[in-house]
């Protein structure tokens, strides 16, 4: 484990996409905040329901608020405000309400490409001690359609089924928008809006459930963060609103950092490292964190949020989408792409391939 001045540039080798810029992993004293830059609010109802202008319309806002900062924030998407209510709940209590022990039993391994289960605090990276318990699951581990070798049993990954049941719906919820997502997305950087769906049928996905215990006054002290800074390895992020603040965003352009603050009910939306690999590096894979709240709120109170991070199946190929450019980059299948990336984060062992 690194210590809390630890910068990204330490870990470059990992990078399975270009990235430039040079971050501090934990907060720091000298880090600068850009207090005038907003991160794009963008009604999802008119791509959902609206005619082809109005999709034609929405997909040119959102690619370019994603090529900008790599992060915007929909409301208009249709998931009712009452789950994710319901779900900051459910997250506080699976992490508090289930033994130590118990989450041992299901210690993150790797199940194909995703590093799945508990991830115990200051143990979500070997890099970096985060004031952070996770826990994963992809969707092998959710009752829902796939293509499997034996029949599913929630035993395998859940500490009780019933906790399948409940965390299914937020997965069920959220995956009749992945497919809108990726079109819109494609169709505003001007490519063919269906190109990835069949990849994107029924495809894997992470669901991380991160609970931030409140903070001691030790560990307030001691400069970790609540989450290292880090870029997601995926297409794109579904991330609801988080009821307590600290998401920072970096931005490329001020070489600052962006606190986003996200209205109730809607989500935040992230292109990961598998974008900015297809995308010929148009849509950046932005680094992002979790630090205090700016109410010190975290001395009392813990914080969750419930990420949604969507993959492709192992077997699929990463390649540049045509018609963005002499391709920088050569086809690469998911799983090798994957874990050489997250290696950074697992230890070399995790590589595939
Ligand atoms: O907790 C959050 O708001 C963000 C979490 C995150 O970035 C992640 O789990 O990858
Ligand atoms: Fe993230």
């Amino acid at each position: 484990m690194t210590d809390t001045s630890a910068i990204n540039r330490d870990f470059e080798k990992y990078d399975q996409v270009r990235k430039t810029h040079t971050y501090r992993l934990a907060e720091s004293e000298t880090d600068e905040f850009d207090e005038e830059y907003r991160i794009a609010t963008l009604d999802f109802g008119p791509f959902l329901h609206g005619s082809s202008e109005d999709r034609a319309q929405f997909a040119k806002e959102f690619a370019e608020a994603l090529q900008d900062i790599g992060f915007a924030v929909l409301t208009g998407h249709g998931v009712d405000p009452v789950l994710y209510d319901e779900m900051h709940d459910r997250v506080a209590e699976l992490f508090t309400a289930t033994p130590f022990g118990e989450k041992m039993r299901f210690r993150a391994r790797r199940y194909g490409s995703v590093s799945q289960g508990y991830f115990p605090l200051e143990e979500t990276s070997d890099i970096h001690p985060d004031l952070v318990e996770g826990w994963v699951w992809c969707r092998r581990a959710f009752d829902i359609p796939q293509d499997r070798d034996a029949p599913f049993d929630a035993e395998e990954y859940w500490p009780r089924a019933e906790q399948e049941v409940q965390f299914r719906r937020l997965v069920e919820a959220h995956e009749p928008l992945i497919k809108p997502i990726a079109q819109a997305i494609f169709q505003g950087l001007g490519c063919d809006p269906d190109i990835y769906d069949r990849k994107l049928t029924q495809t894997n996905f992470g669901l991380r459930l991160n609970y931030y215990p409140p903070m001691t006054e030790e560990q307030d002290r001691s400069g970790a963060g609540r989450l290292l800074g880090h870029e997601d390895v995926d297409l794109f992020t579904i991330l609801p609103a988080s009821k307590c603040d600290g998401l920072q965003v970096w931005n490329h352009r001020s070489s600052k950092w962006v606190r986003l603050r996200a209205p109730r009910g809607s989500i935040i939306i992230n292109t990961g490292d598998y974008m900015q690999r297809i995308s010929n590096d148009r849509l950046p894979s932005t680094t992002h964190r979790v630090g205090k709240p700016s109410d010190g709120s975290h001395l009392t109170s813990a914080r969750t949020s419930f990420p949604m991070a969507v993959y492709l199946w192992e077997n699929e190929i990463l390649d540049v989408l045509p018609g963005l450019g002499a391709p920088k980059y050569d086809p690469i299948e998911a799983i090798a792409f994957h874990t050489r990336s997250t290696s950074k984060f697992y230890g070399d062992g995790y590589a595939v391939g």
